[in-house]
């Protein structure tokens, strides 16, 4: 399919609904790469990951206490103890642990290797703790006796064998498939790679995704504006937007409305781009610089489309692909909340594409909708900002595109269909949750 679209074709309004599928049919997952742990975090496994080895690797004690024959301690009680000799000391990661004989008992800490000999672990809270008094609370620093012994422990209550021991193989056997290809890595399977020994996975990357805003009015915030001059709030919200959808950002200062050198940035900017997001520059003013700059490219410049869409806010839209590589391009319209509302319906689900996840995972919830919507656009699916909690929507300023500062107070989207021009007070409407 051509993206240059005949004159009659270009003027039609597209719906929403077809944008995004002509957007996600030409998004290809990127292809995987090895990664270390924490860089995978968030990214979609590629690889079926199986057990190496048993976790645990070895018996090992549950508790901090002592390891025991069980039949040594078996008629133990407070009034009548077990009387047992401490042979030593198993600490986790220790060396060579003592054998434990009839008669005897080891110190043992959680985590160590049941010594041989021991069957059990009798908690350090049922014993004297060596100590010679009633029920130790904390097991007592070692303090070998005159002669070098390590002493007696007098035992409280008995133990059966295995008791407070994690047996080897216990959480996961050998040849297990630990984690299956498709699985998203959050904390728990980064902790369980880690766990059975694997310091990198194959996985699909997170996007880079370059944000680029155009206008010569643009001074970066944080600078004195001149008259007829505003702060570029543009790059920052879709830097952010990117992040949150998944991507890894790179936010490039604001364009001057020169067709050139907005493609000479471009230029530069695709060599670490995996898509490409401006803003700005695409309706029908004298200096809409990216529709001027992205209009009419051919063979290995790629080609960008701009249609409009039967949408409020977010009517005029360019998509297309960039360079020999096909990097996609999104080039959002300038207006901040129309911006904003581009990126939640189109590119968001097009990043969680190119990292292999499905597409859309906002929430969408029927809510009764608090007070009345007057005046949506007929044949323009509006999505209004809105307040959402506990079933109940209200909208949060108006339908204009340009108030970022009710954008802020918003936590939902309101949708009102296309064919509906008014939702009175009280009536349920859809909404979209936001972060
Ligand atoms: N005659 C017509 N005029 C307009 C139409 C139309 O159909 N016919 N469509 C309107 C709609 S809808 C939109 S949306 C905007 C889109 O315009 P552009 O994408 O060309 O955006 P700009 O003109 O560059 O800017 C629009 C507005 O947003 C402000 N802006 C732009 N970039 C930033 C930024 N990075 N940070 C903060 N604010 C930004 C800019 O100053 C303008 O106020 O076109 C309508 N016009
Ligand atoms: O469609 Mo524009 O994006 O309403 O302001």
């Amino acid at each position: 399919m051509t993206e240059t679209a005949s004159p009659v074709a270009a003027d039609r309004l597209w719906s929403v609904d077809e944008h995004l599928a002509d957007i996600l049919g030409r998004i290809r997952p990127l292809e995987p790469i090895e990664l270390q742990l924490l860089d995978a975090q968030g990214c979609v496994l590629v690889e079926d990951v199986t057990v190496p080895a048993a976790l645990p690797p070895f018996d090992n004690s549950s508790m901090d206490g002592y390891a025991v024959r069980a039949a040594d301690v078996e008629g133990a009680s407070e009034e009548f103890p077990v009387v047992l000799r401490v042979v030593g000391d198993v600490a986790a990661g220790g060396g060579e642990p003592p054998a434990v004989g009839p008669g005897e008992a080891a110190r043992i800490m959680t985590g160590a290797p049941l010594p041989p000999g021991a069957e059990a672990v009798v908690p350090v809270e049922w014993t004297d703790g060596g100590l010679g008094g009633g029920p130790a609370t904390t097991m007592s620093a070692r303090r070998p006796d005159a002669d070098g012994g390590l002493g007696e422990v007098r035992v409280l209550r008995p133990a059966a064998a295995r008791a407070h021991v994690r047996a080897r193989g216990s959480d996961v056997a050998a040849g297990d498939l630990a984690l299956a290809a498709g699985t998203v890595l959050g904390p728990a399977q980064l902790g369980l790679l880690a766990a059975i020994g694997r310091a990198t996975v194959t996985v699909r990357p997170r996007p880079r995704v370059v944000v680029l805003s155009t206008g010569s009015e643009l001074v970066p915030p944080g600078e004195p504006l001149a008259p007829g001059r505003i702060h570029d709030s543009n790059s920052y919200l879709l830097a952010a937007c990117a992040r949150s959808a998944g991507a890894l950002a790179y936010r490039v200062g604001a364009v001057d409305d020169d067709p050139e050198t907005l493609r000479a940035t471009l230029e530069d900017q695709l060599v670490r781009a995996d898509a490409v997001v401006t803003s700005g520059g695409v309706s029908v003013g004298a200096y809409d610089v990216v529709k001027a700059a992205l209009s009419g490219l051919s063979g290995d410049e790629g080609s960008v489309a701009f249609r409009r869409l039967a949408m409020q806010p977010g009517k005029p839209q360019g998509f297309g692909r960039l360079g020999p590589d096909r990097v996609p391009l999104f080039a959002l319209p300038g207006n901040p909340v129309s911006s904003y509302v581009s990126f939640e319906l189109f590119v968001r689900p097009a990043v969680r594409a190119l990292m292999g996840l499905p597409p859309q995972d906002r929430t969408v919830v029927r809510a009764t909708c608090a007070e009345a919507v007057t005046a949506s656009p007929q044949g323009r699916r509006q999505y209004l900002r809105g307040r959402y909690e506990d079933g109940r929507v209200t909208t949060v300023g108006g339908a204009g595109s340009h108030l970022v500062g009710a954008l802020a107070h918003a936590n939902a989207l309101i949708v009102v269909p296309e064919d509906t021009t008014a939702v009175p007070a009280g009536a349920d409407v859809d909404v979209v949750l936001l972060d």
